[in-house]
């Protein structure tokens, strides 16, 4: 299988050998070869198709072109499914046709994940082509918190509700985290952090997705690299009739030039990391505005929970920022999570528990691989590997319809 990954900022690409892969969770599968082409869009001709190019070529100076043995299909990353992809899906001209009408629901995501599809279904013509979607893993948030407050006819006309994002990383890290405590996903209760530069948060209950921070949008939730996440939406009223900023204007400003880049010029975890060690305070002010944001929705989802077996963090910022687990944690006890700081501060690539043995709620570092996860997903469909277990119409693993509120 070979897996792309087009984020709104990198290319990222796998190929893996699932002959050996464990069909539930993907353990056992054996990564060929891998690579990312990173900050696209910040220079003259870095797109993504440009990108994709470049990939293809790396695969072929190693052997693995598209005339290889053995290459049985490519899974694409898709950001956004809208409520009609809520599983993964053998790509077509049609298929295709429904991911470019979702662009202006994922504008900085979509146009990326279509460019990686094109290309590739240029440079490998004869291959089965899967789209995977982020949005996928999110179809099981019950009604009562996958809809806004907002007039019901209007909502449903223009398809306004919560659909949530990086779902593919919400299901494999809740599942490594209950792996990680030795138990059935279908038994543990999970928060999951995926902290990137995008940033979403998620309440699993159970292994079933019941609510996540990203809406409409990648925009909503959590401070992120660039994004603003939660803002009154009268801002928006605001900038445009006071700062008199048109609609492109106010989305330019939230979704590329807010969250810690706007807040002090860096999106950079690392970056703000070293500032903050200097003595920075715009960076300092920064940091505690992105952990303070945290910290809220840690909060919020116990709520929704009830009980937390284990609050779960993953990607770039989540795997390797200490300071940040640490500080989004913080003077939460009362919630009984402890993290212990010197199992925090150790380094590793593997999944590991950093909470002290006096906290209620494990408190977990699961390495994110959004690649397997596709290449699973993908596997899956192309083999009909599950296919004793469906019903027909859909993989075994198809989320339950979404719910009406009691
Ligand atoms: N050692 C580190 N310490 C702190 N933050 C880090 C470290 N390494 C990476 N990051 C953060 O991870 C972010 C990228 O995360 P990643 O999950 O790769 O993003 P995406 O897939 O959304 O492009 C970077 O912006 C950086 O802030
Ligand atoms: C959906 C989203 O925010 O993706 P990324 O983190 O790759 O930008
Ligand atoms: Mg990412």
């Amino acid at each position: 299988m070979l897996v792309i990954n087009s984020g709104s900022s990198s290319v990222k690409y796998q190929l893996l050998d699932m002959a050996e892969a464990d069909p539930a969770d993907g353990r056992g599968a054996v990564r060929l070869a891998s690579g990312v082409v990173e900050r696209i869009g910040e220079g003259p001709g870095a797109d993504h198709a440009e990108a994709l190019r470049r990939v293809a070529g790396e695969l072929d100076a190693e052997g693995l072109g598209p005339d290889s043995p053995g290459l049985a299909a490519v899974g694409h990353r898709v950001v956004h499914g809208g409520t009609r992809f809520t599983e993964p899906v053998l790509i077509t001209d049609e298929v295709l046709a429904g991911i470019e009408e979702l662009v202006p629901l994922a504008p900085l995501h979509n146009p990326g994940n279509i460019a990686g599809i094109t290309v590739s279904r240029e440079l490998r013509p004869g291959l089965p082509q899967v789209a995977v979607f982020d949005t996928a893993f999110h179809a099981t948030i019950p009604e009562h918190a996958a809809r806004y407050a907002l007039d019901t006819a209007t909502a449903d006309a223009y398809g306004v509700r919560r659909y949530g994002f990086h779902g593919t990383s919400h299901a494999y890290v809740s599942r490594a985290a209950a792996a990680l405590l030795g138990r059935d996903p279908a038994e543990v209760n999970a928060i999951v952090l995926h902290l990137g530069n995008g940033a979403s948060a998620s309440a699993v209950a159970g292994g079933i997705c019941v609510e996540t921070s990203m809406g409409l949008t990648p925009l909503e939730g959590l401070v992120m690299g660039t994004r603003s996440g939660d803002l009154d939406p009268a801002v928006v009223f605001h900038l445009a009739r006071v700062a008199g900023l048109d609609t492109d204007a106010i989305d330019t400003l939230l979704n590329k030039r807010s969250g810690l880049l706007g807040l002090c010029g860096d999106n950079d975890m690392r970056e703000i990391g070293r500032r903050m060690a200097e003595g920075d305070h715009a960076a300092r002010l920064a940091f505690e505005i992105y952990v303070h944001r945290l910290r809220k929705y840690v909060g919020a989802y116990t709520a929704v929970l009830g009980r937390v077996d284990v609050i779960a963090f993953t990607a770039g910022v989540g795997e390797n920022s200490a300071a940040v687990r640490e500080a989004a944690t913080r003077g939460l006890e009362v919630l009984g999570i402890e993290v212990d700081p010197v199992r925090n501060a150790l380094r590793g690539s593997a999944p590991r528990l950093v909470s002290a043995g006096s906290s209620r709620v494990a408190v977990a570092v699961i390495p994110t691989d959004e690649e397997l996860e596709i290449a699973r997903q993908t596997f899956e469909l192309v083999t009909g590997a599950d296919a004793g277990q469906r019903g027909g119409d859909g993989p075994a693993a198809r989320p339950a319809p979404r719910q009406e509120s009691p």
